[in-house]
């Protein structure tokens, strides 16, 4: 019945107006699944690759269609992933593209939730799964590769750790998302937006934890329960190898230093979450930041892992974080990044998952997070193609 019979592949416009590549799956009784690729902008060295959507297309219809249409079932995810793996014939996804590779992947799975007649997070993470809920983590200050002239972390993420549900998460986001807006404005602080649609002020660090400890003590009295601050420093985008210090607009700081910053930044805001507070190399950093904070802390690993089971592997030996972002087309399929999730489940480590900057419509990460029961989903505040996954945990939420 998930036999698949055709395969799909166009362009359309990202969040960023740049093209990516979009997949159709429909199977032999009419299942069907539409899904896109998202792309990072601030992405890990290790990653897999991403191609340009043109080319990525192009392979996958050569390489990949053939080995997919009336050769594979939607409802067989790991038949489906095995096939793109054995297309692409190399461990990154060079030839057919990442991006190629996880629209396929991800369409092959809301074809077969379709012809199930389930929810995609059901069909993903079975009977049992749907009653429990991610803490959304939403960016509402930020920087770095996501915006010019702005503060150095890239990421200053609100987590409405103390909401009843997620539909009331999702709406003290964007309330500190919009009480954000005040205070800039009550400081005279023009500010546009970065590309996941935080506020990107022309202000210090210092200044925006403190822009962003007014909003969410404002949005607190607002809803009535807690909401705690997360960071994602993005450091390897500050790294200078040559040097060996990280590059801050008014100063530089060695790895130590920077372990030093970033625990004396979790116990002064008492963040509940800070990732890739060390560049992508330094599984010793992580491991000396995760014994000293993390015990009141998710030290996440998003560049660090690429949500890579070896590398993720190498963390756990190391003691290198506690937690890992898992981003399907770092990895390039659904199924390696169920691996990465279980992998970390199995030693302790929590599963985050995430969106990319470059993002579309597609909802798929939201059902991945119910699915796997992830403790956290970051995914934006506010922006169409990051309310678009919001608003689905709503629905699912809601069973509607
Ligand atoms: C979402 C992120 O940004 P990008 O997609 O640019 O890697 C991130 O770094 O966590
Ligand atoms: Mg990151």
């Amino acid at each position: 019945m998930t036999l698949v019979t055709d395969v799909r592949l166009r362009r359309v416009l990202d969040s960023r107006g740049n093209p990516t590549v979009e997949a159709e799956v429909t199977t032999e009784s009419g299942g069907f699944g539409r899904a896109a690729a998202p792309s990072g902008a601030s992405t890990g060295e290790y990653e897999a690759i991403e191609r340009p959507a043109e080319e990525a297309i192009a392979k996958a219809r050569e390489l990949a269609v053939p080995r997919l249409e009336g050769q594979v079932y939607a409802g067989d995810q790991r038949g489906v992933d095995a096939a793109l793996r054995a297309a692409d014939g190399t461990e990154n996804f060079s030839e057919i593209g990442a991006n190629s590779a996880v629209a396929i992947s991800m369409a092959a799975a809301k074809a077969a939730s379709d012809v199930l007649g389930a929810p995609l997070y059901q069909h993903l993470g079975g009977a049992f799964r749907g009653d429990e809920y991610p803490t959304p983590l939403g960016n509402v200050v930020g920087g770095g590769e996501h915006a010019a002239d702005a503060t150095d972390i890239q990421e200053f993420l609100a987590a409405p750790v103390g909401a009843p549900s997620v539909t009331e998460a999702v709406f003290a986001n964007a309330a500190v998302h919009g009480a954000v807006h005040d205070v800039l404005a009550e400081r005279d602080l023009p500010a546009g937006k970065g590309d996941e649609g935080a506020w990107a002020p022309s202000v210090s660090d210092a200044e925006a934890f403190a822009i962003v400890a007014e909003a969410i003590d404002r949005a607190e009295d607002e809803v009535g329960f807690e909401i705690r601050m997360g960071l994602d420093v993005a450091a390897s985008e500050m790294w200078d190898a040559e040097s060996g210090v990280y590059e801050y607009s008014d100063t530089t700081r060695t790895s130590e230093e920077q372990v030093d910053y970033v625990a004396g930044l979790v116990d002064d805001h008492d963040l509940v979450y800070v990732e890739d507070p060390l560049e992508e190399d330094d599984f010793e950093g992580f491991a000396d930041l995760t014994d000293r904070v993390g015990d009141r802390t998710l030290v996440c690993g998003d560049d660090l892992f690429v949500t890579n089971v070896e590398r993720l592997q190498r963390g756990i030996d190391e003691g290198a974080g506690n937690s890992i972002l898992v981003k399907p087309n770092q990895i390039g399929t659904l199924s390696d990044a169920f691996d990465a999730v279980e992998l970390a489940r199995d030693n302790g480590y929590d599963a985050v998952i995430s969106h990319r900057s470059g993002e579309t419509e597609d909802t798929t990460i939201a059902h991945l997070a119910v699915a796997t029961a992830a403790p956290f989903i970051k995914t934006g505040a506010v922006g169409g193609e990051r309310t678009a996954k919001l608003n689905e945990l709503i629905r699912i939420e809601e069973n509607a």
